[in-house]
């Protein structure tokens, strides 16, 4: 039987926390979404009305219960993961919560992943290596569907790392963009 989603995710957000406490390897650290992320998260899958979701980092899976539980039986999450031990982690994860069959992870590098990924997404979640972002800009606009939504962690906690990225929709015509103060700070990037 599935457990009970919101004692689940207290539960995988408290021990992330300590890991991530007393981790020095960062890719031992599971370098979680806050709580009010996932509400956010959430709140922005199921007024979308998104049914495709793209992840980006999937670590031990946290951010990814949000994003399945909030798409419901008939959506769809793809997310992106290169370590393997935090794919098995967040498979368990999955299959505790019930969620596991509207979830497909894809283990390797994302970079190289999303150029064989060829159907377009409602919704995309991006929290993996932020050097990468804008090497994936091209396939990330390629991939997001027109009307969807791209959602960017650490937009405020790195924003000087991530402002390139940023000032390319800002600039661009054909997408409206917002930054939003929870958390690590989301990046919202609306695609016209
Ligand atoms: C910030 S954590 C993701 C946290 C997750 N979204 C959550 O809130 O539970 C970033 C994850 O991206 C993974 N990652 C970083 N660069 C990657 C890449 N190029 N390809 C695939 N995974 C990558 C890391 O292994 C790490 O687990």
């Amino acid at each position: 039987m599935a457990r009970d989603l919101q004692s689940l995710l207290t539960d995988i957000e408290r021990k992330g926390l300590e890991n991530d406490a007393a981790e020095t390897e960062r890719a031992r650290k599971y370098l979680n979404i806050t709580k009010d992320t996932g509400e956010l998260l959430q709140v922005l899958v199921k007024t979308s009305g998104a049914r495709r979701v793209l992840e980006i980092g999937t670590s031990n899976g946290y951010s990814t219960l949000w994003l399945a539980n909030a798409l419901g039986p008939s959506g769809m999450v793809t997310t992106l993961e290169h370590n393997p031990h935090k794919i098995e982690e967040a498979q368990h994860y999955f299959l505790q919560a019930g969620l596991a069959e509207r979830i497909d992870i894809m283990q390797g590098d994302a970079t190289a992943l999303l150029t064989i990924l060829t159907t377009p997404f409602d919704f995309i979640f991006l929290d993996a290596d932020r050097s990468a972002y804008m090497t994936m800009l091209p396939d990330l606009t390629r991939l997001l569907a027109s009307g969807g939504l791209l959602v960017c962690d650490n937009a405020i906690s790195h924003q000087q790392e991530l402002q390139p990225f940023m000032n390319y929709f800002i600039q661009e015509t054909g997408f409206d963009t917002a930054l939003v103060p929870v958390g690590k700070g989301e990046f919202l990037i609306y695609k016209h």
